[in-house]
């Protein structure tokens, strides 16, 4: 793409940045409190509730039995379309707990719905029933009712429990963050690997939550009589779920395998690199932060950049070249996101070698995010569970050309190591040439070598690899004075110059 078609693609971005961001501003969750405008709930006495509930019956029994219709209907056609969003905060300020819903907005709005609502509850913790009160709940469902939604999303990590006691009370589907997150990488997967490790964050997530014939009617039967239990909870049933379980299983352990033969051709790959002694730097960071716009200005790659979350699912590596003329390797990979599935953390962990494997980590945060230390830490936390906190770390913050002055003097106080950078602008991206150069790890042997003119390959290795001192072409050959590693010194060994 060239300079101007660049910066077409970044503006368009940018004005979807400004909608999302507007139209997040007008479904914002501060609402007032719902309780006076709460109708009385439909008379029961009719049997509408039944009628409803035969409904939602038929709903799950049109299922078909296959396995594949279990994992379709419950993931990959979530066809989440007009949503309303519920959080429970337990922790933190007001502000933090706003800010969580507004992310979940984001990546429903990411996963194709549109966000009709938010509503959250302050709560200790989450009810273990139903995550929202029960008296909440009957809220809930007015809102749904009210704006005719198909689907609640709950920001957090649901048991089987409490999504299917919600669905019986809100009467349409609901999920979970995870489920969410899960269902975009599904739709933003291309390469086979992406694919195969989607499908096994998700078959992880649905193995506890598999919901079959016996398990629906218990729960029916167990809302209305006392005690529960009774047809269906036994027999066929059961051993219908127990199918699939083995199947999912013999499904999980054929992606494990699966996904294990395709990183042992990157691991090839690395490690061949790692011969030649290029050293590789990994950028990590928040979703959304930057670090495909970043990738592309360090080396004019062309990753697609979007405002979108997860918009980057497969590792993109590239060459990129120190101001002196040294190479190393520049990794663009997933972005990570607070309470990142651990499901995708596991299926992802090949993919995420290549951070734990590099010699710099370039983390990116997005100044002008209302949170950015925040950012960070979600970050962090996954960095630790990929093994990757041993990494040296440099602090990027992006976006720069974005952020008020006042942010910035904030901002630069908390990260005094930091660089500062616009990937839009092109800002600040000399500055970080020359500090990734300086944190690369350095060649260490000191040579001073006579290479003949017949082994013009060494001397370009020489200029590729090491740090070349002093250079000059006498009678016989290159005279070079210059800084290698221990491979390259070995190979120059023959050459020493002789002393004058
Ligand atoms: N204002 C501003 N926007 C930027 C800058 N860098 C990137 N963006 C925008 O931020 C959004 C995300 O950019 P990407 O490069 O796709 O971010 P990413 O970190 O690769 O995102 P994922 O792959 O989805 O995790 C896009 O809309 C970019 O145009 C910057 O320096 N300034
Ligand atoms: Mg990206």
């Amino acid at each position: 793409m060239t300079t101007a078609q660049n910066r077409a693609v970044l503006d368009a971005a940018a004005d979807r940045a400004d909608k999302a961001a507007r139209s997040l501003a007008v479904s914002e969750p501060a609402r007032p409190d719902h309780g006076e405008s709460l109708r009385p709930l439909p008379d029961d006495s009719t049997g509408s509730y039944d009628l409803e509930e035969r409904g939602a019956l038929r709903r799950v029994a049109g299922l078909s039995t296959e396995l594949t219709d279990v994992t379709e209907v419950e993931y990959r056609q979530l066809r989440l379309e007009r949503v309303v969003l519920v959080g429970v905060w337990t922790e933190g300020t007001q502000a933090d707990a706003e800010r969580s819903l507004a992310e979940l907005a984001a990546l429903a709005e990411t996963a194709g719905s549109e966000v009709l609502d938010g509503v959250m509850q302050r709560r200790d913790k989450p009810d273990a029933g139903t995550y929202v009160g029960s008296g909440k709940a009957a809220e809930i469902r007015e809102i749904v009712a009210a704006t005719g939604a198909d689907t609640v999303i709950c920001d957090g990590e649901l048991t089987p429990g409490q999504l299917n006691q919600l669905e019986k009370i809100l009467k349409v589907k609901v999920v979970d963050r995870t489920a969410l997150i899960l269902d975009i990488f599904a739709q933003h997967a291309s390469s086979r690997e992406g694919k195969a490790q989607v499908e096994l964050a998700q078959m992880q997530y649905m193995l506890p939550r598999l919901r079959g014939w016996g398990e629906s009617l218990s729960r029916q039967a167990g809302g209305r009589v006392a005690g529960g239990g009774g047809i269906g909870t036994r027999g066929p049933g059961e051993t219908k779920i127990e199918t699939d379980r083995r199947r999912i299983r013999a499904r999980v352990s054929k992606l494990r395998r699966e996904i294990a033969g395709m990183s042992t051709a990157r691991a090839t790959q690395r490690s061949s690199r790692d011969r030649n002694a290029v050293p590789s730097v990994a950028i990590a960071g928040y979703t959304n932060a930057g670090k495909s716009s970043l990738l592309n200005q360090l080396t004019g790659a062309g990753v697609l950049v979007q405002d979108a979350l997860f918009a980057t699912l497969d590792p993109t590596v590239r060459r990129a070249e120190t101001p002196d003329g040294r190479d190393y390797t520049l990794t663009d990979t997933v972005g990570f996101v607070r309470h990142l599935p651990h499901q995708l953390v596991d299926a992802f962990r090949s993919t995420l070698e290549e951070v734990a494997a590099a010699d710099l980590l370039l983390h990116i945060v997005d100044g002008s995010d209302a949170d950015p230390l925040g950012q960070i830490d979600a970050v962090r936390v996954v960095l630790g569970e990929i093994d990757a906190a041993a990494v040296p770390e440099l602090i990027v913050v992006n976006k720069v050309d974005a952020m008020s002055p006042d942010d910035v003097i904030t901002l630069r106080r908390a990260l005094p190591g930091a660089v500062w950078v616009s990937a839009r602008t092109g800002e600040g991206i000399d500055e970080l040439r020359q500090v990734v150069a300086a944190r690369l790890p350095h060649p260490e042997v000191d040579v001073d070598v006579l290479v003949p003119y017949d082994r013009g390959d060494l001397v370009a290795r020489v200029h590729r690899d090491g740090e070349v001192l002093s250079e000059e072409h006498v009678a016989t050959g290159t005279r070079l004075v210059a800084r290698v590693d221990g491979s390259l010194a070995a190979l120059l060994d023959g050459f020493t110059a002789p002393v004058a």
